[in-house]
């Protein structure tokens, strides 16, 4: 049987992902959003936090999880933020497969993961598409940014895969560094060859 082709969406902090993924949405592409549904499942109701209390006490209220709190155990612990990533991980892959049945009979679907490379991602899509933009432009981006400060996006920097070796492993380049409506219009692009080569 068929199935969609599988877009996995990454890149780097402030090239312009989320911007990208309205982009394919605007183009009747669905996407899915794996941390949308962790801020769901982590939001006041969500299913995730009585696991999240238990293995974290104090880690939740009810607003749901406290992320900063929440962030401040697990970053830095590579322990606890394997046990937190034990209970979370399940709970996304079955709202993926969800989401794949939701979606079989379209051609093409997208996959938004911002640690697609960080995290060994690219088994589980069909091609990689980065979104880039010159190191000047994503500074600018990130800066104004409330509360970031060069010390914060220099620290998310080092975590990260670079974006030049992000270039180099993806299928497509998505380029950000110039208007919304050239990158828009590459979008449309590659949607419209994709499609294509499906039938
Ligand atoms: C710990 C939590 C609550 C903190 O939330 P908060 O809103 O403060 O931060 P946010 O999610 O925006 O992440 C901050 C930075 O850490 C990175 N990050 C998030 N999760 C992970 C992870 N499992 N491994 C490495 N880096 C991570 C993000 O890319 C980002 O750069 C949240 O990150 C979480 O639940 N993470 C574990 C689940 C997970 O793996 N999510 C990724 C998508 S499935
Ligand atoms: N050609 C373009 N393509 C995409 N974004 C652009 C473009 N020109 C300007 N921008 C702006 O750049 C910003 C990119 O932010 P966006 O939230 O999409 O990045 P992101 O990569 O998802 O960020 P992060 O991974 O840090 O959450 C937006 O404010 C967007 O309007």
């Amino acid at each position: 049987m068929t199935r969609p082709v599988i877009l996995g969406l990454t890149g780097s902090i402030g090239m312009g992902k989320s911007t990208v993924a309205e982009m394919f949405l605007e183009e009747g592409v669905p996407v899915f959003d794996a941390d949308h549904e962790v801020r769901v499942m982590q939001g006041p109701g969500g299913a995730l936090n009585e696991a999240i209390e238990a293995r974290f006490p104090g880690s939740t209220g009810p607003e749901g999880v406290r992320r900063e709190e929440l962030g401040a155990q697990v970053f830095g612990d590579p322990h606890a933020l394997a046990a937190l990533e034990a209970i979370v991980h399940p709970a996304v892959a079955r709202k993926r497969e969800a989401f794949m049945i939701e979606h079989a009979g379209a051609p093409i679907v997208v996959f938004d993961i911002p640690l697609l490379f960080e995290k060994g991602g690219q088994e589980a899509v069909d091609r990689v598409i980065v979104v880039s933009a010159p190191a000047d432009v994503q500074r600018r981006r990130v800066l104004a940014r409330p509360g970031m400060t060069p010390e914060k996006f220099a620290h998310i920097l080092e975590l990260q895969v670079p974006d030049a070796e992000k270039r180099a492993r993806a299928d497509h380049v998505i380029d950000t560094g110039t208007t919304l409506e050239k990158t828009r219009a590459a979008v449309r692009e590659l949607v419209a060859s994709l499609r294509e080569t499906r039938h």
